[in-house]
């Protein structure tokens, strides 16, 4: 979390580069902040109006990394690892929104029958099903060594 310092990194672009969050989406056009003293926000553009957006509160105690992104993947398997492997969460929710029409559809099934992630453990799982689109929630925390 000191990368997301102003004493860890010089700028926004610095700490994007040393956390390695430029690899999570490749190709995508990035905004980046660096806060005084600490405290970072990122918003990526790509093509068809897809966008990942992504801040980080670093402080001891409270520290919370979100993460947010409309890119539909058929699995986000990969996705889900490159954002684990960049921040080594202790805990972390997923929400995937998806439609008939989307390539995202699959992707509820693949994490229904999840019940780890990694090293993490499946603490809640919600699905509901609305009109136009599904929705599936899942909480993993891991172990405390
Ligand atoms: C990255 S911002 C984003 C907060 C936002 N509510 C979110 O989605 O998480 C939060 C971090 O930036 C730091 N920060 C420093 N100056 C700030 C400012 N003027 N406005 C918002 N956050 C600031 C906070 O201390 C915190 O570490």
């Amino acid at each position: 979390m000191e990368i997301f310092t102003t004493d860890g990194s010089k700028d926004g672009r610095d700490a994007t580069k040393k956390s390695g969050i430029c690899n999570i989406i490749p190709g995508v056009q990035i905004d980046d902040y660096l806060f005084e003293p600490c405290g970072y926000s990122m918003n990526g553009l790509l093509p068809e109006g897809k966008y990942i957006t992504i801040h980080i509160t670093p402080e001891p105690g409270y520290s919370y990394v979100s993460f947010e992104s409309n890119v539909p993947q058929e699995s986000y398997n990969e996705l889900i690892n490159r954002v684990l492997d960049t921040f080594r969460p202790g805990k972390f929710l997923m929400t995937i929104f998806a439609n008939k029409a989307s390539i995202a559809r699959e992707s509820h099934k693949g994490i229904e029958d999840k019940r780890t992630i990694n090293n993490y453990n499946r603490q809640d799982h919600q699905t509901c099903v609305f009109k136009e689109y599904h929705l599936t929630y899942s909480y993993f925390t891991r172990p405390v060594i």
